[in-house]
C-alpha cells in the first residue's frame, strides 16, 4: 500500500481516475446520507475496476513477495526441457518477471493501470498466475488474494475519499471534489 500510494503521488491523473469512479459508485446510492460514515459495499465494490487495475498494476511494480523458491519433490524435467533433481532449489523472481518486456511489453516499467482493462467495456481483466505471479501460481496460490483485494480497496477508496489530508493538497482536493460530485448526484 505505500509503493501505491507513492505511485499515485507522482501519478495525479490515476488517483483522479480513481476518485472519479468511487464517487460515480457512490452517487449511485439511493439512500446517500452524506453525514453518515462511508462504508463501502460488496456489490459496489466489484464496480471497483479502474482501482482494482491500479492496485494490480502497483503489485506487479512493487510485489509484495519479491522473490520465492520452491525444492523439488522428485526428479522432473521443465516443459523447456530443463532437468531438475530432487532436492534441488528453484527460485524465481517475481519483482524481475513483473519489469521484463518479453512478458508485459514495452511499456513494462511505466506504472498503467490501463493494461489491465479490457478495451471495449473498461472492466477489469485478470492475468494469468503464471504471467502475473505476485500470489504465486498452482496449487499453492495464495488463498487470501481476493480478501486482500477487498482490504486494499477499503483502505485506498476511504483514505482517498473520506479522510481530511493534513498537508495533502491532492488529496483533500479529492474529497473535496468527490463531495460535490456525491451532492450533485444526489440533486
Ligand atoms: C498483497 C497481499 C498478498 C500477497 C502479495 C500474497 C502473496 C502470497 C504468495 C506469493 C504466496 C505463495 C507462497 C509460497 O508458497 O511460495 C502466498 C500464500 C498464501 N497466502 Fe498470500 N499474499 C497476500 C495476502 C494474503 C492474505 C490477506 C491472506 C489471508 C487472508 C493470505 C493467505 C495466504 C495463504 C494461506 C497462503 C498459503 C497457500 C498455500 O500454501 O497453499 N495472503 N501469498
Amino acid at each position: 500500500m505505500s509503493w501505491f500510494f507513492w505511485l499515485l503521488d507522482s501519478h495525479p491523473a490515476v488517483e483522479e481516475k480513481i476518485l472519479a469512479e468511487i464517487c460515480k459508485i457512490i452517487g449511485e446510492r439511493e439512500d446517500l446520507d452524506p453525514k453518515t460514515p462511508l462504508v463501502f459495499r460488496p456489490e459496489e465494490m466489484k464496480k471497483m475496476d479502474y482501482l482494482h487495475a491500479a492496485l494490480s498494476e502497483a503489485l506487479r511494480l512493487y510485489p509484495s513477495v519479491p522473490v520465492d523458491h520452491k525444492e523439488v519433490a522428485e526428479d522432473d524435467i521443465f516443459p523447456d526441457g530443463t532437468v531438475l533433481k530432487k532436492g534441488t532449489k528453484v527460485i524465481y523472481a517475481i519483482y524481475a518477471m513483473g519489469r521484463m518486456e518479453a512478458v508485459w511489453g514495452r511499456d513494462c516499467r511505466e506504472f498503467k493501470p490501463e493494461r489491465w482493462l479490457r478495451i471495449t467495456d473498461g472492466r477489469f481483466m485478470s492475468e494469468s498466475a503464471y504471467k502475473f505471479t505476485a500470489f504465486n501460481g498452482g496449487p499453492r496460490l495464495c488463498l487470501g488474494e481476493r480478501f486482500r483485494l477487498l482490504s486494499d480497496e477499503i483502505c485506498c477508496g476511504i483514505n482517498l475519499v473520506s479522510l481530511p489530508c493534513e498537508g495533502g493538497e491532492r488529496s483533500s482536493r479529492g474529497a473535496e471534489a468527490c463531495s460535490d460530485n456525491v451532492h450533485e448526484s444526489m440533486g
